[in-house]
């Protein structure tokens, strides 16, 4: 295995750490989001103002941008955030929202993707879509498989110098040379939404704790995984899914992290 720290190590360390994280994301994730971060063990803020997101990204431990919810101003707070966390030495993950739902959205990606974030999480129809190939999709959700979209995520993760995780039934990870796979949760994530949205501000959180963005990713996503393995078996539809998913999220101990399904690939 690739990894230098285990997920269940990871978690231990997210939870004692207690990060800060500056999420910027999108009016539909804000609420849930920020209950899964608190779930898990992390300290959310949602706040996207460009008359503050510079000084705030600059104490927080992580920031993680997601425009779901574009208008002009936040892209200005986008870009504050980013200057900020970079000039004080902080990850910042990148969630391309359907970054292919129209021409001014797709620029604003670009522009995203060229200011280095040190993590892209995105579904497989949106990591296909930035390595310029062809989707299914046209809006949040994804209509591609994610084996589809690992050689662009390897290409990607080597343009970017960064972590690229694609999601879905089995997500993937790499950085451009270490690659795992992660199986587990559920199918009714992707009837949960803003699911993808929160995984990225959790992201963040691991980020923010451990050195390694490739250890952190898969910490995260590992959490995901076994949180939503636990909460599909009382779930009687999506609606009760997400509460036990939260629930899930606070119970979990580290050591139920060991039986993840985790290879690498
Ligand atoms: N069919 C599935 N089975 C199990 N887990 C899934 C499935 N689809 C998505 N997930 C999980 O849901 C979470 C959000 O991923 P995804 O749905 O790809 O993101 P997004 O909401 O951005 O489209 C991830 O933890 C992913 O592993
Ligand atoms: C439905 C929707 N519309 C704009 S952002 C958003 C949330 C998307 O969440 P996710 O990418 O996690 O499915
Ligand atoms: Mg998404």
């Amino acid at each position: 295995m690739t990894l230098s720290t285990s997920p269940a190590t990871a978690l231990q360390t997210m939870r004692a750490g207690t990060p800060l994280v500056h999420c910027i994301t999108n009016y539909v994730a804000m609420n849930i989001a920020a209950n899964v971060l608190l779930a898990a063990g992390a300290s959310p803020a949602m706040l996207h103002t460009p008359e503050e997101s510079a000084d705030f990204a600059a104490i927080a431990g992580a920031l993680t941008i997601n425009f779901g919810t574009l208008s002009p101003n936040w892209v200005d707070g986008m870009h504050k955030a980013i200057d900020g966390a970079q000039a004080a030495g902080k990850p910042w993950v990148f969630d391309p929202v359907a970054h292919y739902a129209s021409p001014w959205r797709s620029g604003i990606a670009r522009d995203l993707l060229a200011r280095n974030p040190t993590i892209l999480r995105a579904n497989a129809s949106e990591v296909l879509a930035l390595g310029g190939g062809e989707t299914a999709s046209k809006g949040p959700d994804a209509g591609d498989e994610v084996v589809a979209a690992e050689a662009t995520a390897r290409a990607l993760a080597k343009d970017l110098g960064g972590v690229v995780a694609v999601t879905g039934a089995v997500d993937f990870v790499t950085d451009g040379t270490r690659a795992v796979r992660i199986a587990g949760g559920s199918p009714l994530m992707p009837l949960v939404t803003a699911m993808g949205c929160s995984l990225t501000c959790l992201v963040g959180a691991y980020a923010a704790v451990l050195d390694d963005p490739f250890d952190a990713t898969v910490g995260a996503l590992a959490l995901f995984a076994k949180a939503g393995d636990m909460a599909k078996d009382g779930a009687a539809g999506p609606a009760s899914f997400q509460v036990a998913f939260v629930d899930a999220l606070y119970n979990l101990q580290p050591a139920a992290l060991e039986t993840v399904a985790l290879s690498d690939a």
